[in-house]
C-alpha cells in the first residue's frame, strides 16, 4: 500500500530528470548548431582604435609600427594582397585592403586586428589623404590589462627589430596638406653613400665615425649628467664637397630615419614645433642650406621683396627654432642627431656657431689626392697604384676642384685611361680660376669639436 502511495512522488522526480535530460541534450545541440553565437554571448569584447594621424596633422607612430607587424601575420591563405610602387619609391609596398583582417596569439590570448578605410568629408584634402585609415583591435574585455601593458609593447618592440632586420632607413620631407596643415612623408632612402664610399680625409671620417658610436653607446651617461641624448653637427664647405652624402652615409650607418626639414615650408614656430614634435627617436633631423634658410626668414620677416599677405603669418625665426633645438624637442626623445649645413659659415648668425650649441663643426673640402683614391676605386675599381697618378696628385695640390666635379670627370667613360686623361685636362683648366669665396673657410681646421 505505501509504494502504491509513493506512485505520484516518484512521477515528478521521473518527469524533472526527462526535463533535465532534454534541457541539456537541447543546449548541447544549440552550442554544436551555433558556436559563434554563444561564443559572442558569453564573451565580453573590447574594442582599441588606432587611427593613421592624431590631432591635426601629427602621424600616429603606432600606426606606423602596425603597418610593419602586421604584414608578418597575413595569412598565407590570403588571397588579395595589393601592391603598390609610388613615384618615389624603388621598391613594391604590400598595402591593406579595406577591412583586411589579421589573427593574433599572444601568451594563448586570442586578438583580432582589422585595417579600416573610409572616406573623409573636406574640400582641401589631396587624394592620398581623402580616406581615414585606422587599424581595429578586438579581444576579450578580461585581457585589457594584459594588452595595454604586455601586448602593445611587444608589437612595438617586434616591429623595431622588424625595422632592424630590413634595415630600412626612411627619408621624412614636409608637404603641406592645405593652408593649415603639414605633414611628414616618407619614401625608403636609396641614398648608396656609406663611409667607404666617401672621399673624406681618413683622419676626419674615423674622428666621425668615433664620435656616432660614442654618441650611441652612452646613454646611461646622458642620463646621469641629466642631458638629452642629442648631437649636433654643423657640416661645412663648397657645393659638391659631399655634405648631403655625408648626411645619407650617417643614416646608413646607424639605421637612423632623416628628416629634412625645410625651414621655408613652414609658416610659424607652432608649425615647426608640430613638425619636430612629429620625429621619431633614432632619426636625424637635418636642415640644408641654413644661411639660405636664415636669409630668407629674415627677409619674410621684415618684407623685403615679400608681399604684404605672403609675409604674414610667417613667424617662424632662428631663435625659434634654436631654442627648441636646445630645449623642450631634445628632451623629449632619445638619440637624437640634429645637422645643419651651409656653405658659408661666415654668414651664419653667430647665434648658431655659439658653444654648445653644435658638438661639432665638420669641413668637407676640396678634393684631396687621398679623396681621389677613394673615388677612383669606386668609380674605376682601381685599387692600387696608375701611371698617371703622380701627376694627378701634383695637380690636385694646386687646383681646388671638388669631388662632385671629380666623379663627374670620372664617369665620362668606362676606359679607365680615358677617364683619367679628361680629369687631367679639368684638373688643368681649372687650375688658376677666378677668385675662391671660399678661401676663408678652407684656411680653418677640418674638425673643430666643442664637447
Ligand atoms: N666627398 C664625397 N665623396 C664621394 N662623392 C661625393 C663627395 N662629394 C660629392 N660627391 C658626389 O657629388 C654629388 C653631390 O654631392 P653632395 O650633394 O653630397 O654635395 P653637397 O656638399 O651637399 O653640395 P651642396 O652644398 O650643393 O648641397 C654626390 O651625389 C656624390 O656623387
Ligand atoms: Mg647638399
Amino acid at each position: 500500500m505505501d509504494s502504491l502511495k509513493n506512485i505520484p512522488a516518484l512521477k515528478s522526480k521521473w518527469l524533472s530528470a526527462c526535463a533535465s535530460m532534454v534541457a541539456s541534450w537541447m543546449l548541447r545541440f544549440l552550442l554544436l548548431a551555433f558556436p559563434g553565437f554563444f561564443k559572442r554571448w558569453l564573451s565580453d569584447p573590447m574594442t582599441l582604435q588606432i587611427e593613421e594621424y592624431h590631432g591635426m596633422s601629427s602621424r600616429n607612430k603606432f600606426f606606423d609600427a602596425l603597418e610593419l607587424y602586421l604584414q608578418s601575420k597575413i595569412s598565407p591563405s590570403t588571397r588579395l594582397l595589393k601592391i603598390a610602387q609610388t613615384r618615389k619609391d624603388t621598391s613594391f609596398g604590400i598595402h591593406f585592403s579595406d577591412n583586411q583582417e589579421f589573427d593574433d596569439v599572444y601568451e594563448e590570448i586570442q586578438l583580432k586586428w582589422k585595417f579600416i578605410s573610409i572616406s573623409k568629408e573636406s574640400s582641401h584634402t589631396t587624394l592620398a589623404s581623402k580616406k581615414k585609415h585606422y587599424f581595429e583591435l578586438s579581444f576579450d574585455f578580461k585581457h585589457k590589462e594584459m594588452v595595454m601593458n604586455s601586448y602593445l609593447p611587444y608589437v612595438l618592440e617586434r616591429f623595431k627589430a622588424m625595422k632592424d632586420e630590413r634595415k630600412l632607413v626612411k627619408l621624412h620631407t614636409l608637404v603641406r596638406l592645405d593652408p593649415n596643415k603639414v605633414k611628414w612623408d616618407a619614401i625608403n632612402l636609396e641614398h648608396p653613400a656609406t663611409f667607404g664610399t666617401l672621399a673624406m680625409d681618413s683622419e676626419l671620417k674615423r674622428s666621425v665615425l668615433e664620435d656616432l658610436d660614442k654618441f650611441v653607446k652612452r646613454k646611461e651617461f646622458y642620463q646621469r649628467v641629466g642631458r638629452a641624448w642629442k648631437r649636433g653637427y654643423l657640416l661645412y664647405g663648397p657645393p659638391g664637397t659631399g655634405k648631403s652624402s655625408l648626411v645619407a652615409a650617417i643614416a646608413n650607418y646607424l639605421k637612423f630615419d632623416i628628416y629634412d626639414l625645410q625651414l621655408t615650408h613652414l609658416k610659424s614656430d607652432m608649425e615647426l614645433r608640430r613638425a619636430m614634435v612629429a620625429t621619431t627617436n633614432k632619426s636625424i633631423l637635418v636642415i640644408e642650406d641654413i644661411d639660405c634658410s636664415q636669409a630668407e626668414l629674415q627677409d619674410r620677416k621684415y618684407g623685403k621683396g615679400i608681399k604684404k599677405n605672403e609675409s604674414e603669418g610667417n613667424q617662424i625665426t632662428l631663435s625659434g627654432l634654436l631654442n627648441f633645438t636646445d630645449g623642450l624637442w631634445s628632451n623629449c626623445g632619445e638619440e637624437r642627431i640634429i645637422v645643419f649645413t651651409t656653405n658659408h659659415k661666415s654668414k651664419l648668425d653667430p647665434a648658431l656657431l655659439r658653444s654648445g650649441r653644435m658638438d661639432m663643426h665638420i669641413h668637407m673640402s676640396y678634393c684631396s689626392y687621398e679623396g681621389f683614391k677613394t673615388l677612383t676605386s669606386n668609380y674605376l675599381g682601381i685599387c692600387g697604384h696608375h701611371p698617371l697618378f703622380e701627376k694627378i696628385e701634383i695637380l690636385l695640390q694646386n687646383t681646388k676642384v671638388t669631388p662632385a666635379q671629380v666623379t663627374e670627370a670620372l664617369m665620362k667613360s668606362e676606359d679607365v685611361e680615358v677617364s683619367l686623361q679628361g680629369l687631367i685636362t679639368m684638373l688643368k683648366e681649372n687650375r688658376y680660376k677666378g677668385k675662391d669665396e671660399y678661401r676663408d673657410e678652407d684656411e680653418e681646421n677640418q674638425l673643430t669639436y666643442f664637447i
